[in-house]
């Protein structure tokens, strides 16, 4: 019944499209050239609307891959206009389907348009009225009568139940074909990603519901964006930035890691789900889940438990490639690092280290960590708060290229399609968030396996204002205080008295206080160890 409910809508929808913009009855023939349809830009409407149709019914065809479509008449005089529409990878729309795209243009009326879209799909194997999805990018050049045409290619595209038009702007042509080139490039990753996933795992992933704080920032919009693409996971975004709340307030990775509690615009529907949160501008990414309704506190899998994640899916593939049972010589040793900074949770490094890993601690801040790791074949590094990515060198992505039997052969194409899925430019919480659900899809784990990893230490993190921050003067990756003199032996004392206490003191690189680190083996020690070093701090810097 839903199916020819929806096949119903989906000729409505195309009937109301064409009769918005109807063929004049003595209109000129439109023929799909090099360049698309081209006239005088008022002419254009239809065919326009039309190409929209076309365009976003490539789309289904091409599973969802986004498709693009550019409003311009090139190098002709500025009175005309034009419309061509871009393939899946960046190049001109297949041959094969011009003749459809004349025969839409030209389609006298709204029956006859229906009628060609109908017979073209059951030629083509398209289903209609189905829960297809499609993207199509729209970009026009700097014409006057380029707004006018955009949107009735935002309408043609509209027409098709289930497909998005997506208004990059006024671009060149050529930007619009890299763009929908780079676009399909990051869906098919993932998707090679998703189907290197052994298929006798993966089944019992408990749910593929995912839904993501985009912190009222820009990450949340581009993910409305793109979620359409990323089939097998049903993504739903609050905080998006359409205007339902303030930028970064009570919501995003930051307040998520710090506060430890569920943020705005989450509520009971919630509970249990697995849920991410990206910060203002979608660099940093952490997950959590909402333990009730009757409590706002959150399980959190902070940027270290997202670095354990990767580093098990990594080292699994490293295993598979270097036949880890047989005593031969390693078919490509791998030069591994993890990089943390002394925030790291204690329970992360020491689960690292009992996988018998090297990792190495940096002074805070991503360019540090970046630079730490690209000295190894692939060095990965996060900061607790969610800054980080996976590097992969050159001369390593080239070795895996090379590898061949079937087995190596997946684990190579499974790292090689990580290492182009992940940003290795920087740290992306857009990315991270598709490497993390492909990774967990890969291992059938449910947000509950991944806490299991390890237990994290209660820690809690004071700021102190003082006089000169910058008295303090820290070594050993800022884990110790070598100035003003005396100070590490108080904090080592205190932390003497604390099972599995640790803390450290650094001035703030982007605040004006020096902040306090502790970790103990309960929520009031670690509270505790902190307040006391902090009264220390305080009075010898006051
Ligand atoms: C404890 C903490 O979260 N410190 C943050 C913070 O640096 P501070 O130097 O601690 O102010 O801002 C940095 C930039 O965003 C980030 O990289 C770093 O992790
Ligand atoms: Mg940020």
């Amino acid at each position: 019944m839903a199916e020819i409910a929806r096949g119903g809508e989906q000729r409505g929808a195309l009937l109301a499209a064409a009769a918005l913009f109807p063929r004049p009855p003595d209109g000129a023939r439109f023929s799909y050239g090099t360049a698309g349809f081209r006239a005088e830009g008022v002419t254009m409407g239809p065919a326009v609307c039309r190409a929209g149709v076309v365009a976003a019914l490539r789309s289904v065809k091409l599973g969802g891959a986004a498709v693009g479509l550019v409003i311009t008449a090139s190098h002709n005089p500025v009175r005309d206009n034009g419309v061509k529409i871009v393939d899946a990878d960046g190049g001109m729309l297949s041959q094969d389907w011009e003749p459809f795209a004349d025969a839409l243009a030209n389609a006298p009326t709204p029956d006859d348009l229906l009628q060609i879209v109908l017979q073209f799909a059951k030629d083509e194997e398209i289903k209609l009225g189905g829960s297809h999805s499609a993207q199509v990018l729209l970009a026009r050049d700097t014409r006057p009568t380029g707004e006018y045409l955009l949107d009735a290619a935002v309408k043609g595209v509209n027409a098709m139940i289930g497909a998005v038009a997506v208004d990059m702007g006024i671009l060149t042509t050529p930007q619009l074909h890299w763009m929908v080139r780079s676009s399909s490039e990051f869906t098919s990753l993932l998707l090679c990603l998703l189907e290197l996933v052994p298929k006798d795992k993966g089944a019992d992933v408990m749910n593929n519901r995912l839904i993501v704080d985009g912190a009222n920032g820009i990450g949340g919009l581009k993910l409305e964006e793109i979620k359409a693409k990323i089939s097998g996971l049903d993504i739903h975004v609050r905080n998006s930035g359409k205007g339902e709340g303030i930028l970064n307030e009570s919501c995003g990775a930051d307040f998520v890691q710090k506060e430890k509690v569920v943020p705005l615009g989450f509520g009971p529907e919630d509970v249990g789900f697995r849920c991410a949160s990206f910060d203002g501008d979608a660099d940093r990414l952490v997950y959590f889940r909402i333990v009730s309704s009757s409590d706002n506190r959150i399980d959190l899998i902070d940027g270290d438990k997202i670095l354990s994640l990767f580093v098990l899916f990594i080292r699994e593939q490293l295993d598979i490639i270097n036949g880890k049972d047989n005593k031969g010589n390693e078919v490509l040793p791998t030069c591994f690092g993890v990089v943390q900074t002394a925030y790291a949770n204690g329970a992360s490094t020491d689960f690292l280290k009992n996988l018998g890993l090297e990792v190495v601690f940096t002074p805070t801040g991503v360019k540090y960590l970046h630079k730490e790791a690209l000295k190894y074949d692939i060095g990965i590094y996060f900061e607790a708060n969610g800054h980080g990515t996976v590097l992969f060198s050159d001369h390593f992505v080239s070795q895996l290229e090379s590898l061949t039997s079937f087995l190596q052969h997946q684990a190579a194409m499974r790292l090689l399609a990580t290492s182009r899925l992940i940003n290795q430019a920087v740290g992306d919480a857009l990315s991270g968030m598709l490497l993390v659900e492909a990774v967990l899809q890969y291992k059938g784990w449910s947000f509950q396996n991944w806490c299991d990893l390890y237990t994290d230490l209660p820690s809690r993190q004071l700021k102190v204002k003082v006089q000169d921050r910058n008295a303090i003067v820290t070594t050993d990756a800022e884990r110790r205080v070598c100035q003003p003199s005396g100070l590490q032996e108080l904090i080592d004392g205190e932390i003497s008295n604390y099972s599995h206490g640790r803390c450290f003191v650094r001035p703030s690189g982007t605040e004006d206080v020096v902040r306090v680190y502790a970790e103990a083996s309960s929520e009031e020690a670690a509270d505790s160890l902190a307040k006391r070093v902090a009264q220390h701090v305080e009075r010898i810097l006051g």
